[in-house]
């Protein structure tokens, strides 16, 4: 499939902390990553995985620490930077009474992304058969690929994926890695939270349980 050009660029991290509720989740978090990386995200339930990826996505404020983009600090709510990222939480983020090709054609239009692009995300993820079905009609693991089919039609350089992989069946799961490797090879950076093994070829791993942060000082405990 022929991919769009994309913005490429190196995406840095230096020192990022995050707060959940005033609670501390992680801090101290480092990376650089170059076109063509991929950063997988390990760490128990409650490690701050989905955190991080939030604090990625400039849908939460970092408590500490900054993100670079080309060696350029990231301001919060920074327009450009939120157009080079394409972001999967674990709601798939899908309308149920659009059918599934109506669903990326809106997010294709919203983000400015090749309407031809949806024809081909569907092809890539084994969707054309279900395009013309309302997505409320979809079983658990069709809403993932389409909520994926939807990362894959976007113009982003940066895709964030949290448990990319959650109710893929077998050829499923080869479908993501390949689209994956694809957004590599066109210079695409993908950081992905997952428990599952992800086929990333020489996939960086950053595991959040080196990233807890200090204890609270008795007086800081109500
Ligand atoms: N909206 C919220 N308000 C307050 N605390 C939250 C909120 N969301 C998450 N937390 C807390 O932040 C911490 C990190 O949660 P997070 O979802 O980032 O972990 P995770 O590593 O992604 O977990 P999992 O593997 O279960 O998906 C947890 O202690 C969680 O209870």
């Amino acid at each position: 499939m022929a991919r769009h050009a994309l913005p490429a660029g190196t995406l840095e991290a230096d020192g990022l902390g995050c707060l959940r509720g005033d609670v501390p989740v992680f801090a101290g978090v480092r990376f650089a990553l170059e076109p063509g990386d991929a950063l997988v995200l390990r760490g128990p339930n409650g490690s701050g995985k989905s955190s991080l990826l939030r604090v990625l996505a400039g849908l939460l404020p970092p408590a500490a620490g900054r993100l670079f983009w080309n060696g350029e600090a990231i301001d919060p709510g920074d327009e450009a930077h939120r157009g080079r990222l394409a972001y999967l939480g674990h709601a798939d983020a899908l309308k149920p009474v659009l059918t599934a090709r109506e669903n990326l054609a809106f997010w294709a239009k919203l983000h400015g992304a090749a309407p031809d692009g949806v024809d081909a995300a569907l092809d890539r993820l084994d969707l054309r058969e279900l395009a013309d079905t309302p997505v409320g009609l979809l079983s658990a693991g069709q809403r993932r690929r389409l909520a994926i089919a939807r990362i894959v039609a976007s113009p982003a350089a940066v895709w964030l994926l949290d448990e990319p992989g959650v109710s893929l069946d077998a050829a499923a799961v080869h479908r993501l890695a390949a689209a994956l490797a694809a957004h590599r090879a066109a210079g695409g950076i993908v950081v992905a939270a997952t428990h599952q093994p992800l086929d990333l070829a020489a996939a960086r791993e950053l595991d959040m349980r080196n990233h807890e942060p200090a204890p609270l000082p008795p007086e800081a405990i109500p």
